[in-house]
């Protein structure tokens, strides 16, 4: 390898990246020793990679595993603990000091562990979104992960790509890129590549494009001067990807949410110790009382548990073709309220197949469907003049290719323009060998593309296809079937592709026209009034059969679905219609001129612009709505990050799209939307279960404490055994919760109103009487076996019981949070409680144990009245949901039939 390389490119005090734009692209090209136009060879990136590392920023330093694991004790309630190790041993309680301490360190390796996982699963996927780039190796094009690229790549760059790497251009036609990330200059800059005085400061460098930018409009190739922290970007930032942080806006509000308890809490502990001090307890006595307050009624867990809900929601939707960037869109998609979806490609198929083709005097129907150019014009090229030239203009007016491969006939680039030269296939026509001078490529604000072509004996040609609005006003006349152009009835023609586009097709519009000599360049500006129409094609898009299940999943959940697309206003409101979307409709111009009022009713918006869909997601969430809306192309992007769920397309999408997405689906159909919906709602219910289930546990505890202080009763549990209890049980019983499979009818309610907090009253209700139960049932079954002579270990080891055999059955319970019988297999939820009954029959027999916690081996009618009492809890909570229920029917009725929990 190549010492020298590495040298040039990195080495010495004046990096080849920071000094590139003053040298020529060939003194460039030599100094990382590759070629501008073949780029490197394999090998040689290889080697380049071995010597480079890969293109991927540092990551936020999170100081390695052992600050990780230090990181776990960083906690108040940790701080509490390590006191009371410090006075146990003070008060020479040795076994005391060394189980809180073993319970503090084991606490930290499973807070570590999870960490871990959470961080892991959200790192994978991170590693799934990541982002690839085109470049030319061995001297042919292919697309590579942007992490492999190293300097000297020649890489290609087109509009809506994210720069990977810093590079020197070598070719530039009409390249803007947004370099706000680098240079904070919000208007792109245009680039070219002639090289620069040496003073040029870094915004003016016109030849260079870094790291992390975005190619706004154009295409060009580069050379890769610098890779990974080697770039601007690297210099300027550390910045991490949105996805490998694990906060959520709901994690640091239960985080927050638990700080402040734990103050309250510590307050409310010392004041405990005050009384019993008062009253003349023994310090050590109250001091082990306090602390176990403390230590029950905080909720430590939670914070992690909830990103590990989270996490786990996320794996679930990577299997379901979505990748979430941003965490918190885990928790929004449960509540979106309206999904504004595309229309090709993601509620259709985009196979596009040409079913007739329409000349100036005649209609010619096309046999066949697919790629394979398999069945028949029925027409003859030579009789028809128009025919023949509008079959020409589509082939030569055209980006994409057909070929054959072993799963048969394909087509590489844009699915509108593979239909094109399919049925100039079927028709038997075959691309002339003229050679093309100029392009003016398709995008959608222009709804046309255009190109010049030169035959052989030099005569210019231009061809033109586009939207028939479009291109019909830039005609002048129209050829007839002869080959002569004659006069043209605009109005006749658009009224018929309004017909066709009625029936959801797609109709494009086909013309030529004859350049003044010596043309070079086409312009857009130079085409009204020059055009010959020479026909339309109609073409026809499937729906896609899982889309339209999933349109009508989401409208049966409540969530309304707008279809937005660049598409004529007809055929979207005919394919919107095959979809069962109402039909209101507006299109184009009139949107900017529609009251809000009827634009927030209207389901299909057709030829939107990019700053349409961004004013129609303001309305929206003006009104209330919680938006998902999609997007690939460039300009979509503010419209993506402005949308409270911006999801952008895997496949068809630009890098801009997906970088400003929350999500990314990687087979762009609709039907992925609906199940990340659903799997939203999923998280979402799982995350209310775990706090029903969690919170009783912990008000009891402190309870059962305070109130044992404030009567002067003997504590009927020891702040080990607390200890013991919130470890285990929230391990091996409370995550299992977030494997609680979708309930049945989650598709069948509205959606929860955006304000809605996690709490809700019902739940509040339910996790008082929980903790009711059991303080009133760990209280009665101590009293009880103080009573009947038992010594003190044993009827504190029964109380012990009585809380965890609550929380299996209130476990059972909270499965559903209103339905009695819950459905669906949790096999986990299975095992933690065979898992956890285990663990307790061992605290309570296993001679070690008994001396750790202070327990002893209790006898069957202690295991009795713990089931018991559970059994008690399980059967308050089952009434609480009947009788919520019934509230909840009156109360619907008393709301006008608005529907809430659809019951079984
Ligand atoms: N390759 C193309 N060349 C010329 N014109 C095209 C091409 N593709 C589409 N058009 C025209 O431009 C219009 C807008 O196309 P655009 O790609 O913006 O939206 P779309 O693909 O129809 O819909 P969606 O926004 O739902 O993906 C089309 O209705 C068609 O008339």
């Amino acid at each position: 390898m190549t010492t020298e390389t590495r040298v040039a490119v990195t080495g010495g005090t004046d990096p080849l990246r920071s000094r590139a734009h003053r040298l020529t692209v060939a003194e460039v090209a030599e100094e990382l020793h590759t070629d501008s136009a073949s780029g490197l060879t394999t090998e040689a990136a290889g080697r380049h990679l071995a010597a480079h590392g890969p293109n991927t920023l540092p990551t936020e330093s999170d100081g390695g595993a052992l600050r990780r694991l230090l990181r776990q004790f960083h906690d108040p309630l940790v701080y509490v603990l390590l006191a009371a190790v410090a006075v146990t041993l003070a008060l020479g309680q040795l076994v005391d000091a060394g189980v809180i301490l073993g319970v503090v360190l084991l606490n930290a390796v499973i807070g570590y562990v999870q960490e871990a996982r959470a961080r892991q699963a959200i790192d994978a996927l991170a590693r799934m979104a990541a982002s690839e780039a085109t470049v030319v190796r061995d001297g042919a094009t292919r697309r590579v992960a942007a992490a492999g690229l190293v300097p000297g790549d020649l890489l290609v760059l087109q509009a809506g790509d994210k720069v990977p790497a810093d590079v020197r251009l070598v070719r530039a036609t009409s390249l803007e890129i947004d370099e706000s990330a680098v240079t904070g200059e919000s208007v792109p800059a245009g680039k070219s590549a002639a090289a620069l005085p040496s003073h040029a400061v870094l915004a003016d460098r016109t030849n260079l494009a870094h790291s992390g930018t975005i190619v706004t409009r154009g295409s060009g190739m580069a050379l890769v001067t610098g890779t990974g922290a080697d770039t601007e970007l690297g210099l300027i930032s550390r910045l991490t990807r949105g996805a490998g942080s694990t906060g959520t806006p709901l994690t640091r509000k239960l985080a927050g949410f638990s700080r402040k308890l734990a103050v309250v809490i510590v307050v409310l502990a010392a004041l405990t110790m005050l009384v019993g001090l008062l009253r003349g307890d023994p310090f050590g006595d109250t001091f082990v009382a306090a602390v176990a307050l403390a230590v029950g009624a905080i909720p430590e867990g939670l914070p992690a548990a909830v990103t590990i809900v989270l996490a786990i929601g996320v794996t679930r939707m990577s299997r379901r073709h979505t990748i979430v960037r941003r965490l918190p869109a885990v928790e929004t998609l449960g509540g979106t309220t309206v999904i504004c979806t595309d229309k090709t490609g993601t509620l259709t198929a985009n196979e596009m197949t040409v079913t007739a083709v329409l000349t100036a005097e005649n209609t010619y129907p096309v046999t066949g469907s697919g790629y394979a150019p398999e069945g028949e014009l029925a027409g003859d090229l030579r009789r028809d003049h128009a025919l023949a030239e509008c079959l020409l203009a589509g082939v030569h007016c055209n980006e994409a290719t057909l070929r054959v491969t072993d799963d048969g006939w394909q087509i590489v680039g844009d699915p509108t323009e593979g239909a094109l030269l399919v049925v100039a296939a079927k028709a038997g026509l075959e691309r002339p060998a003229d050679q093309r001078v100029d392009t003016l490529p398709f995008e959608s604000e222009r709804q046309l593309m255009a190109t010049l072509h030169r035959d052989w004996a030099g005569r210019l040609t231009g061809y033109v296809k586009g939207a028939p609005e479009r291109v019909l006003a830039l005609c002048a006349d129209q050829l007839d079937a002869a080959g002569t152009r004659v006069e043209l009835d605009r109005e006749a023609v658009r009224a018929i592709a309004t017909e066709h586009a009625g029936r959801g097709l797609r109709v494009l519009a086909f013309a030529r026209f004859t350049p003044p000599r010596g043309t070079e360049v086409l312009r857009e500006e130079d085409l009204p009034g020059r055009l010959t129409f020479l026909g339309l094609q109609l073409m026809h898009d499937p729906p896609r059969p899982e889309a339209m299940d999933a349109v009508a999943a989401c409208r049966r959940a409540g969530v309304e679905i707008k279809m937005i697309t660049g598409d004529h206003g007809a055929t979207a409101e005919a394919i919107g219609h095959a979809f069962g979307l109402p039909r209101r409709t507006v299109s184009g111009a009139a949107i900017a001129t529609t009251p809000d009022d009827e634009l927030a009713d209207t389901t299909v918006f057709a030829r939107v612009s990019p700053e349409q869909k961004l004013r129609l997601v303001r309305l929206l969430q003006r009104r209330g709505q919680v938006v998902a809306m999609t997007g690939d192309g460039v300009n979509d992007a503010p419209a993506l990050r402005q949308a409270d769920i911006g999801i952008a397309m895997g496949k068809a999408g630009t890098e801009a799209a997906k970088e400003a997405a929350d999500m990314v689906l990687t087979d762009d159909n609709f039907a992925s939307i609906e199940a990340a919906v659903e799997e939203g709602r999923g998280v979402f219910d799982n995350l209310r279960k775990f706090l029903a289930w969690t919170l009783p546990t912990n008000i009891a505890e402190g309870l059962v404490i305070l109130v044992a202080i404030l009567v002067g009763a003997t504590l009927p549990i020891l702040p080990v055994q607390i200890l013991w209890i919130n470890m285990t049980t929230a391990v091996f019983l409370g995550l299992t919760l977030a494997f609680q499979p979708k309930e049945p009818g989650i598709m069948d309610r509205p959606p929860r109103s955006p304000g809605q907090a996690l709490l809700t009253g019902d739940l509040v209700r339910r996790i008082l009487l929980v903790s009711l139960v059991l303080v009133s049932g760990a209280f009665a079954v101590f009293q009880a076996q103080l009573a009947s002579g038992v010594p003190v270990a044993e009827a504190r080891t029964a109380a012990i019981n009585v809380f965890v055999l609550v929380e299996v059955m209130y476990l059972i319970s909270c499965r559903s949070l209103d339905r009695l019988r819950a459905r669906g297999r949790n096999p986990w939820l299975l095992g933690g409680i065979a898992l956890m009954l285990g663990l307790q029959a061992l605290i309570t027999y296993v001679p070690i144990l008994n001396t750790l916690f202070h327990t002893a081996p209790v006898g069957a009618e202690a295991w009795l009245l713990a089931l018991g009492i559970g059994l008690v809890a399980y059967a308050v909570v089952e009434s609480d949901k009947v009788l919520w229920r019934r509230f909840d029917r009156r109360g619907q009725r008393g709301r006008n039939g608005q529907t809430r929990s659809e019951m079984p």
